[in-house]
């Protein structure tokens, strides 16, 4: 079944233009196919989440949008533009419309936080480093850090506030799209959910788009406005998550419906605060 097929009734309606348009993708390594005829939208100002079992995909298909790994065949539109018709200098305009926060969250570590943040500003938009640095303390504020953490360095961190610290540079230059690669591996429950509930805070706050790789069910639930199922080199289902947790599929039903899936499920149904708006 296609993309086309599982679009949901309110996506009929007139609807913006999506912020990225994967057609018919193909990735491949050596004779190994990754991706085949996939199909993918991410609309604008949803939360996305994107799931599957291991080397399914996903992260190569991130790889692949945000211009890391260059497809094989098929097209990625982002904001209207066709990746594969841009030379480079087009290209670096495009993907400075992003913002990225790998699962390692890759700061600097002999950098202190808002030399991490400042770096992007000073790099891509030219910003005076003093300059730079004060944005990179207002950038730290809004994803929850308090003003002594701009001075601390990535090694004298909790897993929390690296994460929160490593979204604040990816939001550096107020990126139309954000990518997330597994943002809540590593922390425990209570961080993990408190990173959902900003990511949701502040997407509604600023209106970025956001493709989150993750396979954890309870982001799912408490961030998503959406999920894609990776399975056999496409896109099997992408659809609201209860749409998606009935879909008749192996996978599928053992990961929204085993022990994790149900405790998850029934976690989202009593938390009054952190479901997204439809
Ligand atoms: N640079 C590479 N060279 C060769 N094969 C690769 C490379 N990168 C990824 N692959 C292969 O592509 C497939 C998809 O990998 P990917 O990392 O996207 O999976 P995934 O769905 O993100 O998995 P996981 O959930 O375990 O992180 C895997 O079989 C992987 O081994």
């Amino acid at each position: 079944m296609s993309n086309e097929d599982h679009k949901t009734s309110s996506q009929d309606n007139a609807q913006p233009a999506p912020a990225i348009k994967v057609r018919n993708l193909e990735n491949r390594f050596g004779d190994h196919v990754v991706h085949e005829s996939l199909d993918l939208d991410l609309l604008s100002g949803e939360i996305l989440g994107v799931v599957g079992g291991s080397g399914t995909g996903k992260s190569v298909l991130l790889r692949s949008i945000v211009g890391l790994k260059r497809p094989n065949g098929g097209s990625v539109e982002v904001l209207g533009t066709n990746l594969s018709e841009l030379n480079d200098k087009e290209r670096s305009q495009i993907e400075r419309r992003f913002g990225v926060l790998f699962q390692q969250g890759a700061l600097f570590s002999s950098l202190n936080l808002q030399e991490n943040v400042a770096l992007p500003l000073i790099e891509h938009a030219k910003l005076a480093r003093e300059d730079a640095e004060r944005l990179a303390r207002v950038k730290l504020s809004l994803v929850g850090l308090e003003p002594e953490a701009a001075l601390q360095y990535p090694d004298s961190l909790s897993g929390g506030m690296i994460k929160r610290a490593a979204l604040a540079r990816a939001l550096a230059l107020d990126p139309d799209i954000l990518f997330l690669d597994e943002p809540t591996a590593g922390l425990d429950p209570i961080g993990a959910a408190a990173f959902d509930q900003l990511l949701v805070t502040l997407r509604d706050a600023l209106g970025f788009s956001v493709f989150l790789v993750t396979h954890d069910l309870d982001t799912l639930y408490a961030a998503c406005d959406r999920v894609a199922v990776l399975s056999q080199k496409r896109v099997l289902v992408v659809d609201t998550i209860d749409n998606v947790a009935q879909t008749d599929d192996e996978w599928i039903q053992d990961y929204f419906h085993g022990p994790r899936g149900r405790a998850a499920e029934q976690s989202a149904a009593t938390s009054s605060t952190s479901k997204p708006k439809e």
